[in-house]
């Protein structure tokens, strides 16, 4: 006979899902190393130019999640997400996104803006783990994709380690073209409270806080596997 093991309260659950951060990709040799100031200018070039791919498919996976929720006020929320990557108005203006802000970044440490977005650097790995995450916010329920974002509640100390470390260790990289990382600060705090409003809400019985933290997991292993991929195009 199976017994049903009660529920963690959602105190509990939060802890869980935070004690995930263990095995998020600050923790990657690539990205320990990148952060101490190990890497070669050509190693953090294939790193820019390959997390561009990543860049440009968050806001088509907050897309697919978006055509999936179907109640307006969660849509209201979700659908800022979209126009934090891709931006508004003006493409040189104060609302010009996260994408835009990305290849300011390629041009600080020397990609011309036309080789990035050609994507021609990216390998097959990243294409592949990207692409997953964007297949399954697609045809997964829309609670456990917005459960897959829950990563971002460990992304603000990776981009507080990368304004720390980077001046000091690559001085060549104009300051300006760090700026991505610093706007995103306050926006995945933002991102946050709404993901783990839904998860908290959405997933109540212990079977299925196992599956969110499998969820998790498996975005986690999309981090993990695109820095994989990386460090091994860099060394090559
Ligand atoms: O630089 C990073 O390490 C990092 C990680 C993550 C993440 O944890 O998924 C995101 C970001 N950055 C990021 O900038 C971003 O906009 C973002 C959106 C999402 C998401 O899953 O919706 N993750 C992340």
């Amino acid at each position: 006979m199976r017994l049903a093991v009660d529920a963690w309260t959602p105190t509990e659950f939060e802890a869980q899902l935070r004690a995930k951060g263990r095995a998020y990709h600050i923790h990657h040799p690539f990205n320990v190393r990148m952060n101490a100031g190990g890497c070669t200018p050509d190693e953090i070039r294939c790193w820019v130019a390959n997390r561009f791919y990543y860049q440009v498919c968050i806001p088509r996976k907050d897309a697919a999640i978006l055509a999936n929720m179907p109640d307006r006020e969660h849509r209201r929320l979700w659908v800022e997400r979209i126009l934090d990557h891709d931006g508004q108005g003006d493409h040189q203006g104060p609302n010009a996104g996260g994408i835009e802000a990305w290849t300011r970044l390629g041009e600080a440490v020397g990609i011309p803006r036309a080789e990035l977005l050609s994507l021609q650097r990216v390998v097959p790995g990243v294409r592949f783990a990207c692409d997953a995450y964007v297949n399954f916010a697609a045809r997964a329920p829309w609670q456990e994709a917005v459960c897959s974002s829950l990563t971002e509640m460990f992304a603000p100390q990776i981009h507080k380690d990368r304004l720390a470390s980077w001046p000091q260790h690559y001085p060549w990289i104009e300051a300006e073209g760090l700026g991505y990382f610093r706007s995103r600060i306050p926006l995945a705090s933002r991102d946050v409270e709404h993901g783990l409003r839904v998860t908290l809400a959405h997933f109540t019985t212990r079977e299925q806080q196992q599956r969110a933290l499998e969820i998790l997991q498996f975005k986690l292993d999309i981090l993990w596997t695109m820095l994989d991929a990386i460090e091994k195009a860099s060394c090559e």
